[in-house]
């Protein structure tokens, strides 16, 4: 299993980089969150929870993706809705799902993206790119086209994307979830040494292990938060006992 080292080197968070005051967020015909909210200091934060709970939304609300119906969220000082506009080149989101990241037909496109819209010259944000990949190992990988790529190698790219255009907040939904172990861990050790404020939602939980924090989310509230010892040890424990009884309620019933 994968553990993502605690930074050594990074400056020690003191003041809040995110805030969600009284966020109502409804999706569907659902309401997702109805009071919720959070102040975010620490620089390595993960969020755990069942399906539905709510992580992916948390971190769509953080990068301005979806916009509270009532309340508000703030990320290193902008207002999400007022300052929806300046939230990419500070704060970087990785999808849990590639397809609903991935828009060049090849990874030196993909990756210079974000620069070049930022004001980067082609050439230079092109350059930048290859040595971005070669970094990661995967040197020479700029002219390849994305649809060749296995979801593992794409799901790296979108991670690299998120990384070019030099953000200060990264936010990572399931971002390991078609890694092979070998480029799991390694990527792991390299973000935790990033200076770079990590917001990870994941289900493998052995990841928090270096972080500073885990919020449990259970069904849109917060369970408990704080300290991974604290935190996972208690999702966990409340998973398997949930787990015990769906498995005594079919016990005896044929599966379908
Ligand atoms: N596009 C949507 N339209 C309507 N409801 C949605 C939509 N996306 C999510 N939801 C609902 O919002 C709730 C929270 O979903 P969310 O994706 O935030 O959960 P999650 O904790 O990230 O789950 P998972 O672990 O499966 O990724 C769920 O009840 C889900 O059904």
């Amino acid at each position: 299993m994968s553990e993502m080292p605690a930074a050594a080197d990074m400056r020690p968070a003191t003041a809040p980089f995110a805030r969600l005051a009284g966020v109502e967020v409804t999706r569907g015909a659902r309401t997702v969150f109805s009071n919720l909210n959070l102040t975010l200091t620490e620089r390595r934060i993960g969020l755990v929870g069942d399906n539905g709970s709510g992580k992916s939304t948390l971190l769509r609300l953080l990068n301005g993706l979806i916009l509270p119906d009532t309340g508000t969220v703030t990320v290193e000082g902008l207002d999400t809705r007022r300052d929806r506009r300046k939230l990419p080149a500070t704060v970087g989101f990785v999808f849990q799902n590639v397809d609903h990241q991935i828009i060049f037909p090849s990874v030196r496109e993909e990756i210079a993206f974000g620069p070049i819209q930022q004001g980067t010259p082609k050439a230079e944000a092109n350059a930048a790119a290859d040595r971005l990949l070669a970094r990661h190992g995967c040197a020479g990988w700029g002219d390849r086209a994305v649809s060749d790529l296995s979801e593992g190698q794409k799901q790296l790219v979108c991670i690299l994307s998120a990384l070019a255009a030099g953000p200060s907040v990264l936010l990572l939904d399931e971002p390991f979830s078609s890694l092979d172990l070998t480029t799991r861990l390694t990527l792991a050790s390299r973000l935790g040494a990033l200076d770079v404020t990590l917001v990870m939602a994941s289900h493998d939980v052995d990841l928090f292990a270096g972080f500073e924090r885990v919020i449990w989310l259970k069904g849109g509230e917060v369970a408990a938060d704080g300290a991974p010892a604290d935190i996972v040890p208690l999702y966990e424990a409340d998973a398997r006992a949930r787990a015990e009884l769906a498995i005594g309620r079919q016990a005896g019933r044929a599966f379908p």
